[in-house]
C-alpha cells in the first residue's frame, strides 16, 4: 500500500526501503525520539521528504492532492484536538471537514462503543478527561471510515488494561471495515496483541520488520 524508497527527512529519518501492507495492522515501535511520528507524518504528507519517493497504492504522493490524501489516510495525532461543543459536534466535525455525509446518532454511538467510551452525545467535549478526549478523537476518525488510519500513540493517556481493550476493539472495527491501521506505540505488549506487522525504528532508521504469524 505504502512503498518508501530511499526516503530522507533531514537528519531525522532515513528509510532505504519499506513496504506497508494494506488491510493489516502495522505497529511502529521504537524509543522516544527515534523518528516514529516523523514516519507517520511523511505518509500523509504533513511533511515532505528531502529525498526519495513515497508511493500510496502505486502513485507517488508527491503528485497527489494533499487534501485528498489526508481524507483517505486520516491521522490522529498524539495530542487530542477537541473542538468546543458537544461530543456529537466533535464527531460530526471530522465528517464535515472531509466532505463526507453526516452520521446518524446511532452511528455516532457505535463509534463511541468502538473506543469503549460510554458517554452521551450531548455531553460537553471539553469536560472529558485526557484519556476520554483521546478516545473521542479516535471515534471521530473511525466514523470517517478512511482507507488508512494513522494513529500516533492513540492510547498513551490510558491505563494498560483500558489501552489493550480499546486497541483490540479498534482493530476489530478496522478489520470489519477494511481499514488499514498504522499505529505508533511504545508498548511491545500492545504490538504483540494487535500487530500483524511490526516495524522497529532506531535512531531514524528502520532496523527490523517482523511479520507476526497468527
Ligand atoms: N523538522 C525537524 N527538524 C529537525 N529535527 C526534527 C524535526 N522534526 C522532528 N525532529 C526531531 O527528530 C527526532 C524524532 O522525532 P519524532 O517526533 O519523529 O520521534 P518519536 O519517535 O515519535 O518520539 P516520541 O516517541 O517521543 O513521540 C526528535 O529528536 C525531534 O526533535
Amino acid at each position: 500500500m505504502f512503498e518508501l524508497r530511499k526516503v530522507r527527512y533531514r537528519e531525522v529519518l532515513h528509510v532505504h526501503e519499506l513496504n506497508i501492507e494494506a488491510h493489516k495492522v502495522t505497529c511502529i515501535l521504537g524509543e522516544s525520539g527515534s523518528g516514529k511520528t516523523t514516519l507517520l507524518q511523511l505518509l500523509n504528507e504533513m511533511i515532505t521528504p528531502d529525498d526519495g519517493t513515497i508511493l500510496y497504492r502505486g502513485r507517488s504522493i508527491a503528485h497527489m492532492d494533499p487534501v485528498l490524501l489526508r481524507r483517505e489516510c486520516v491521522m490522529v495525532p498524539q495530542s487530542p484536538v477537541i473542538f468546543s461543543g458537544s461530543i456529537r459536534d466533535n464527531l460530526g466535525m471530522g465528517l464535515k471537514m472531509s466532505a463526507r455525509a453526516p452520521a446518524t446518532d446511532d452511528e455516532m454511538r457505535e463509534s463511541l462503543r468502538a473506543v469503549c467510551l460510554s458517554k452521551e452525545l450531548e455531553e460537553a467535549a471539553d469536560r472529558l478527561s485526557g484519556g476520554e478526549k483521546q478516545r473521542l478523537c479516535l471515534a471521530r476518525a473511525l466514523l470517517m471510515s478512511p482507507g488508512v488510519l494513522l494513529l500516533d500513540e492513540p492510547t498513551a493517556a490510558l491505563d494498560e488494561a483500558t489501552s489493550l481493550e480499546v486497541l483490540t476493539s479498534i482493530t476489530g472495527r478496522a478489520r470489519a471495515e477494511g481499514i488499514s491501521l498504522i499505529i505508533v506505540t511504545h508498548s511491545r505488549s500492545a504490538a504483540d496483541l494487535i500487530g500483524e506487522n511490526i516495524i522497529y525504528v532506531h535512531q531514524g532508521k528502520i532496523v527490523s520488520r517482523e511479520v507476526v504469524s497468527s
